[in-house]
């Protein structure tokens, strides 16, 4: 049997930090929504219980990629041995860009073998795993817009518009680590309340990481600067992509075919149930 399976992208439409915590984590205040673009993974069945993924991502060890971490740790809940799989991964979304990319193929990888491999896992179940992978991968596991909380594991179901979104990538790479550790961050945002009905671009909601990362990575900051010529911008997790609304795909697309050379990006629609839930659901 052979699943292929959507990995969407996340964007933060906004990134508060709220405090620092006693492990070195920070808590956090944000609102995840996916996009309709992302990579593909596609899972097929072995017999001798491996795990082999291709192609391999420049810069990460086969052991490393976080979608042989999250079937590895998803062999291991179980007590009978597992068939193994090859997995095939179409990379689309950018490394380090602050979309997820990483996190969502780890929960595209979490609910694909659960479901190759008959394991029949709960969600809860799976998102407590995903969390043990990173931060970001419980929303990718739950598989709805959500306002997150704690380190973004705490997300209560919201509906912000879906619009469409240009998401532009300056030419760097950020890590996060990196970011969360600087001195400057802002730590110390008030907790707000829940916001059912967000309406995105309300001046009281904001990007912590952002000075941090202009300050940093100035060619993140420039195309900040370039895109708000055409209406707030704003960056998503620890960058390096930031990203722009729009009420149509021609709108953003308008914007897309003018900007400078060096930036690369793409336009997407924002949607609040996840690509990958509606597949499996399809295939049900
Ligand atoms: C910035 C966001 O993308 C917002 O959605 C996430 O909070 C980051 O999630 P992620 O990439 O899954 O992050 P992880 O792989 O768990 O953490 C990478 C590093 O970032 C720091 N980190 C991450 C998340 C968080 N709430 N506080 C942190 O201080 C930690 O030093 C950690 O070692
Ligand atoms: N399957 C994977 N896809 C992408 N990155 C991976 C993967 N496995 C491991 N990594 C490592 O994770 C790092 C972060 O990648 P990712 O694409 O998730 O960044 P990101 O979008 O900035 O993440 P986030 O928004 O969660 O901080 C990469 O630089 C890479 O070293």
């Amino acid at each position: 049997m052979t699943l292929s399976l959507p990995s969407p992208a996340k964007l933060n439409l906004f990134l508060h930090i709220t405090g620092r915590r006693s492990d070195g984590y920070h808590d956090l205040q944000t609102l995840f929504q996916f996009l309709d673009y992302g990579d593909e993974l596609t899972f097929q069945q072995r017999q001798d219980g491996q795990i082999r993924l291709t192609p391999t991502l420049s810069g990460v060890e086969h052991d490393d990629n976080l979608i042989v971490k999250a079937a590895r740790l998803l062999a291991k809940q179980t007590d009978r041995s597992v068939p193994g799989a090859d997995i095939h991964l179409d990379k689309r979304l950018p490394m380090g860009g602050g979309l997820g990319g990483g996190s969502s193929n780890a929960a595209t990888t979490l609910l694909g073998l659960n479901r190759l491999w008959q394991l029949d896992l709960d969600i809860d179940t799976l998102a407590e795993l995903g969390l043990q992978l990173g931060a970001d991968v419980p929303v990718f596991v739950r598989g709805f817009a959500a306002w997150g909380e704690g380190v973004g594991e705490i997300l209560t179901p919201v509906e912000p518009p879906e619009d469409w979104f240009l998401v532009l990538k300056a030419d760097c790479h950020i890590n996060t680590g990196k970011i969360f550790s600087h001195p400057g961050l802002t730590r110390d945002t008030p907790k707000t309340i829940i916001a059912p009905a967000f309406e995105g671009d309300a001046s009281r909601y904001r990007n912590d990481c952002e000075d941090v990362v202009c300050e940093l990575y100035p060619e993140v900051r420039k195309s900040l600067e370039w895109l708000s010529q055409f209406g707030p911008a704003r960056l998503t997790g620890t960058g390096a992509c930031i990203f722009g609304r729009f009420p149509t795909e021609s709108a953003a697309r308008n914007i897309w075919e003018s900007k400078p050379s060096g930036i690369t990006g793409f336009v997407a629609k924002g949607v609040n149930h996840s690509p990958l839930h509606k597949k499996l659901t399809e295939l049900t």
